[in-house]
């Protein structure tokens, strides 16, 4: 059933309408033939906070039609720049206008704090939204000479339409990332949010109508992965997919799109991103990046810096402060004012943690913070850190998606980038050092698709992100998001030459 669910935000006393339906043609429509709705959860409480429409194949067909039809009427090459522009900024403006409802469902929904949610999440959506609506108007292709009687230009045309499948962890804010650059060259979009946090995105499908989009342009099904998901990758009528997500499922997309039309694929993957801290470095601001590249989200960042591994002449006084500066992270629940942190985002997510937690134990590291599971109710875990780990040990290896670190030591430089480098993925990687000649060697040497040098996480509009080797294929965000959105046609035009005839 398409309707409307009244969900009453207990700590802020706001009651907010959120459409329950799919969102096809701006409007909100259930389910041509899957009458099993999907549970949303409070990570907070555990509790039950409404239901919403599953979309099906046959959906995803609906939504399909309607992306395509709009993007050969309405948008597409359609619509001028200036005019994609205009839209994506006022769907800017009414999210700010919205911010604290949007963020309180966030944080309803995922469980991350509320003023994260609110200023960053959601303050980096708007932001997103409006760098790419400055490149709506600028998106131009080149002239070539060719020869006396001939030239040629290309145009960047938008690719067409994008199936975008996304993740739990930034639920709005990777919604932008996704949307933004795709609208401003002109694609339509089916977009599939993930089936744990789906509600901002049913409440900017209303925000979508209100900016006044045309039908069809981005169009919203919610659904369970298998489903929905599959069904976006193996679509016939989709150009482009678009995906952010574990490793393992972006194999089964790409597997997916090879064998339907072959569809481009971009996809954000997963990591175990490394962070280094030479002896040099400012130890005390190194621990704070290091707590905030590992703790931020909760450790639910595909780019969380979750290996660390400390120069043995600093490795003990290191260690002493990053489990100072850890402990005073409060985690509870996203409405308190003083939680830095919040539950993870689900009971699936909380035992995977715990199960790689107990494996850590069990593989015989020391913990030296955390590690212990409370009894109250909701998803929490409490930063957690390992020392005397092994290479071997699957907390070391693995992508664990929580708040737990290892820590490591190393001798040499040369070390440091070895055991960096040592992991199939190459998302995301730190150092911290106060030598400007060992922080270019080593960030030159490191192979991830980013590099933070005495910093961690902090990411902006205008630069690449994206991965190495197996966390991904393609760029998100800056200029690069836009290629990854754009086909560029060749037009070779001849304005005297006559061909020579018979050849
Ligand atoms: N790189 C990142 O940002 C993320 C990484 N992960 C990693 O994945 C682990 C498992 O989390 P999940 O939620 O199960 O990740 P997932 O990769 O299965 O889910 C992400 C999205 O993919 C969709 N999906 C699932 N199966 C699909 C399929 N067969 N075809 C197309 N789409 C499909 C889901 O519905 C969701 O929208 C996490 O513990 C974490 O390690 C999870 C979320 C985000
Ligand atoms: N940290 C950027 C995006 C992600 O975690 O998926």
């Amino acid at each position: 059933m398409a309707t409307i669910a009244r969900v009453s935000v207990t700590a802020t006393g706001r009651v907010v309408e959120i459409p329950t339906g799919l969102f096809i043609n701006n409007e909100f429509v259930p389910s041509v033939d899957n009458q099993d709705l999907i549970d949303v959860y409070n990570p907070a409480t555990e509790e039950k906070i409404c239901s919403v429409v599953g979309a099906s194949a046959a959906d995803v067909d609906r939504a399909v039609k309607a992306a395509r039809d709009a993007f050969n009427t309405t948008w597409g090459k359609n619509v001028s720049g200036f005019e994609r522009a205009r839209l994506i900024n006022k769907l800017a403006d009414l999210i700010d206008r919205d911010k604290d409802e949007l963020a309180e469902i966030e944080t309803l929904n995922n469980g991350k704090p509320f003023k994260i949610a609110r200023d960053f999440d959601i303050g980096d959506t708007i932001s997103c939204l409006r760098y790419y609506a400055g490149w709506a108007d600028k998106i131009a292709g080149q002239t070539l000479e060719v020869d006396k009687n001939k030239w040629a230009y290309t145009k960047h045309e938008p690719i067409g339409v994008c199936g975008q499948i996304i993740p739990w962890n930034y639920p709005i804010n990777m919604w932008s990332w996704k949307v933004a650059p795709a609208l401003a060259v002109g694609c339509t979009i089916v977009m599939k949010p993930s089936e744990i946090t789906p509600l901002t995105a049913q409440l900017l499908s209303k925000l979508i109508v209100e900016a006044g989009f045309p039908p069809g342009v981005i169009n919203h099904v919610c659904s369970v992965g298998n489903v929905g998901g599959a069904a976006i990758s193996a679509h016939m009528g989709i150009d482009k997919v678009a995906f952010t997500g574990s490793t393992v499922t972006g194999r089964k997309i790409m597997e997916s799109a090879a064998r339907s039309n072959l569809k481009k694929v971009t996809l954000e993957l997963g990591g175990k991103s490394p962070h280094l801290v030479f002896e040099s470095a400012d130890l005390e601001e190194a621990a704070k990046w290091v707590c905030l590249g590992i703790l931020y989200n909760s450790g639910q960042d595909c780019s969380a810096g979750s290996r660390l591994y400390v120069q043995d002449t600093i490795h003990d006084k290191f260690v002493s402060l990053l489990v100072q500066r850890a402990k005073e992270l409060v985690i509870g629940d996203g409405f308190d004012e003083k939680s830095g942190g919040g539950p993870v985002v689900s009971k699936m997510q909380y035992d995977k943690i715990w199960s790689y937690i107990e494996s850590g134990k069990a593989d015989g590291a020391t913990v030296v913070c955390g590690g212990q599971k409370r009894t109250s109710k909701g998803y929490y875990v409490d930063p957690t850190i390992f020392t005397n780990t092994r290479e071997d040990m699957k907390i070391v290896k693995d992508e664990i998606f929580g708040p737990v670190l290892v820590v490591g030591k190393f001798k040499t430089e040369e070390e440091a980038i070895k055991l960096a480098n040592d992991t199939s993925y190459g998302l995301g990687a730190g150092l911290h050092s106060n030598d400007a000649g060992q922080c270019l060697r080593v960030s030159n040497a490191l192979e991830s698709g980013t590099v933070w040098v005495n910093q961690y996480n902090l990411l902006t509009n205008n630069v690449p992100f994206g991965g190495k080797k197996q966390s991904g294929i393609g760029r998100e965000l800056g200029s690069y998001a836009i290629e990854e959105y754009t086909s560029v046609k060749g037009v070779h035009w001849n304005y005297g030459e006559k061909l020579a005839w018979p050849l």
